[in-house]
């Protein structure tokens, strides 16, 4: 049976994902690996977000850096699992996002796939959401595909909620096309605020969060973004959600606030913003599953759940998947999709004109 690798570096920044998936009928996870962004790499991808000076060196350099540490990763992931690079048929690499504008049709991941090709020895499927703009669509989320050919039930309305920097629901009802769309700021600016504040990466659990209160005038303030209102087709990203954003949306504020009481907001505002979004879908999941970083966040989950019932809120190890490697699988099955002409993008998710084949091979 094929084995397939998946990398996925997330708008956190935080690392790579790496997974070995064996691609039977369904894909079978036989190892995983992670390796942390070194902080230059990081402040690197971060600064190529926004638009500055001399990008396109800044880009091609990090991006060299960024393949470098990936294909360490390949070795690495190979090894624990003790198989030959030639025994993998390909992998799916997602690259880093540096800019996602679907609205001026296009969305950039950099990752030099041909070097990455040539220092594993291992054909690469990268490029995935570029086939899926050039056909009107967002490229983004890629997701829910995965999530339908894997989670749809034959007679549960299931909501699959990954809660990475930006938050995204895929919605399978039965005999339906699947439903999917980013809900808005997932992490990202609970993660920016207690950087700024306290030179944290991430507020674990949500504890920092959990010291404050929520500001209803904050709130209102943030939720008044056309982003929460729109329906989809709809992804995106840091170039919307930033740090200029909450500021400038704090400054409007008559008065300020305590910082923890824009993080308990900040966490309010997730949970609001996917809450909002379900509750609007037309059905509605009665089955919700998370995934991604925030799903270890009790503090976030136990609010989604209060906001979210009657539906009942689980993570995605109850479906037998661990959150933590659902998207870098999903990598890895794109590139089985691609490797085998299989269109993967929904056009009932991103808008495309119709199904297309997702993703550009480099051969070993
Ligand atoms: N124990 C924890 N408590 C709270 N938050 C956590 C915890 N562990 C991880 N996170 C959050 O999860 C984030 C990483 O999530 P993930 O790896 O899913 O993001 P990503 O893949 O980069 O994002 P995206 O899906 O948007 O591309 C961290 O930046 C942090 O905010
Ligand atoms: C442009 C981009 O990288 N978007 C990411 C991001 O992270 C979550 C959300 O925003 C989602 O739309 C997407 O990633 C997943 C893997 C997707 O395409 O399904």
């Amino acid at each position: 049976m094929p084995l397939y690798a998946g990398v996925m570096s997330g708008t956190s920044l935080d690392g790579i994902d790496l997974v070995l998936v064996e691609q039977t009928t369904e894909p079978r996870l036989l190892e995983t690996h992670y390796l942390p962004m070194p902080e230059p790499l990081r402040q690197s991808l971060l600064a190529l977000c926004s638009s500055g000076p001399d990008e396109i060196v800044r880009s091609a350099l990090a991006e060299q850096h960024w393949v470098r540490l990936a294909a360490q990763g390949i070795q690495e992931l190979l090894e624990k699992a003790q198989r030959p690079a030639s025994s993998i048929r390909a992998i799916g690499s997602h690259g880093q996002t540096i800019r996602h504008m679907p609205q001026e049709g296009f969305s950039v991941q950099i990752g030099n796939p041909a070097l990455l090709a040539e220092l594993t020895g291992i054909s690469v499927v990268a490029d995935f959401r570029r086939r899926d703009l050039a056909a009107g669509g967002e490229g983004a989320p890629l997701v829910p595909a995965f999530h339908e050919a894997l989670f749809a039930h034959p007679s549960r309305v299931r909501a699959l909620l990954n809660i990475g920097g930006f938050s995204n629901v895929s919605l399978l009802t039965p005999q339906q096309a699947v439903q999917g769309f980013d809900c808005g700021p997932g992490n990202v600016l609970m993660d920016l605020w207690i950087c700024h504040q306290k030179g944290l990466s991430y507020d674990a659990h949500g504890a920092w969060a959990a010291t404050g209160r929520v500001r209803p005038e904050l709130l209102t303030q943030l939720l008044s973004d056309d982003f929460f209102a729109a329906t989809g087709p709809k992804s995106t990203g840091r170039e919307r959600f930033n740090l200029t954003w909450l500021k400038d949306h704090l400054a409007v504020l008559p008065h300020s606030l305590p910082a923890e009481d824009v993080q308990a907001t900040l966490l309010e505002l997730t949970a609001r913003s996917i809450s909002d979004a379900l509750t609007r879908t037309q059905p509605q999941a009665e089955d919700i599953f998370v995934c991604g970083g925030g799903a270890h966040n009790t503090k976030l989950l136990e609010r989604l759940q209060q906001l979210l019932a009657p539906s009942t809120l689980q993570t995605t190890a109850a479906l037998g998947v661990d959150p933590d490697w659902m998207e870098a699988m999903a990598f890895a099955w794109l590139a089985h999709c691609c490797l085998e002409g299989i269109p993967a993008n929904r056009p009932s998710v991103t808008g495309a004109l119709g199904l297309r084949i997702l993703g550009a091979i480099y051969p070993a």
